[in-house]
């Protein structure tokens, strides 16, 4: 596979008045050709600076990037024409139409007109191009600012947060959109801290923490790497559960209660849960390892504070000591 996007060692400081703040520390990131790449990160990690310095509106203090094969900021005005970007809300005029914003942008950019009708047929706005944007929900305008980033037909479309605010109707409209993208072999890079739909969304994933790489591959491999050590624990009907959870918290364990069973978040030798309850005549009606998400993988390395001054990129974060071995 060939990299769209490199990044490596990135390092940007704000100095501000309430001293100098170190946005992104020595980052790295590779994104392949013809992938749904997720850019995931806390609020405040670094992605929008990210973002911003690669596009050439933020100078870096430090680092290397080459966007299509192009050393970037050097070479951006040879390689703008192939990327899509928001990477802020972009304003339309309500009482626009939505053929009439992207004729307009079409005719400012160059572009040749028979574009505006492909890409609103590409974002599903076609039905809705003669009605105002006024009247669009906010999904609809989301998926209009796609379509404009499109017009140029680029090879990397870069957007940040482009599911943030939608519904859970909106976010399934834009999933499907950017599956269809990546599959015409365009490469999407997109940010977000809604990891749930990013699993489903993405091939492959990076996650900054702090201005560094926290772990960065596919979905499937950055879930295995974590495989979670949780299981969900049932008891008999009519047995004390609050009780029996919380003689096995006395003895070490992570429990979290929920109404019908409870998890024990350590659980790296399941067998002693059994044998600690069954000592005290209770026994269990299910024990079901519970899979690790994108999410559960997200909050233990982005919860991992990086080692401050260095920039190594700690990909390798190890797993935590199970309870019971
Ligand atoms: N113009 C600026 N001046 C000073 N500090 C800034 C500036 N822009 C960002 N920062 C700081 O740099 C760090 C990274 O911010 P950035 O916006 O890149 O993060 P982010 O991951 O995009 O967060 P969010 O998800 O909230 O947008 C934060 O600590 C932020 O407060």
């Amino acid at each position: 596979m060939t990299a769209v996007l490199e990044i490596s060692g990135l390092r940007k400081t704000y100095r501000g008045r309430k001293g100098v703040r170190k946005a992104l520390d020595g980052f790295d990131m590779v994104v392949e050709a013809g992938q749904v790449h997720g850019f995931l990160g806390p609020n405040g990690s670094g992605k929008t600076t990210t973002l911003r310095t690669l596009l050439g509106l933020i100078k870096p203090n430090d680092g290397r990037m080459a966007i299509l094969g192009e050393e970037v900021p050097r070479r951006l005005p040879q390689v703008a024409g192939r990327v899509g970007a928001i990477v802020e809300s972009p304003q339309f005029f309500g009482n626009f139409t939505a053929e009439t914003t992207l004729s307009l942008l079409a005719d400012a950019g160059g572009v040749n007109p028979r574009r505006v009708p492909a890409v609103l047929e590409l974002v599903g706005l076609r039905d809705r191009a003669k009605d105002r944007v006024k009247t669009y929900s906010l999904g609809m305008k989301q998926r209009l600012a796609v379509a404009s980033a499109l017009l140029k037909e680029p090879k990397l479309l870069i957007l940040d947060e482009p599911a943030n605010g939608l519904d859970p109707g909106g976010i399934r409209e834009m999933r499907t959109l950017m599956g269809d993208l990546a599959g015409s072999g365009m490469t999407v890079l997109l940010s977000s801290h809604i990891l749930g739909e990013i699993q489903l969304i993405c091939d492959s994933v990076t996650i900054i923490s702090a201005g560094r790489r926290v772990a960065a591959g596919s979905v499937a491999d950055v879930l295995a790497g974590h495989t979670s050590s949780a299981v969900r624990v049932r008891l008999e009907p009519g047995v004390d559960l609050l009780g029996a959870a919380e003689m096995l918290r006395a003895a070490g364990a992570v429990i979290t209660i929920e109404r019908d069973h409870f998890t024990v978040g350590n659980a790296s030798n399941p067998a002693q849960i059994t044998k600690l309850l069954a000592e005290r005549q209770i026994y269990v009606s299910e024990l079901t390892p519970v899979s690790a998400d994108l999410e559960d993988v997200f909050l233990e390395l982005t919860g991992t504070a990086p080692v401050d001054g260095a920039s190594r990129q700690v990909d390798q974060v190890g797993t935590q000591g199970g309870w019971g071995q």
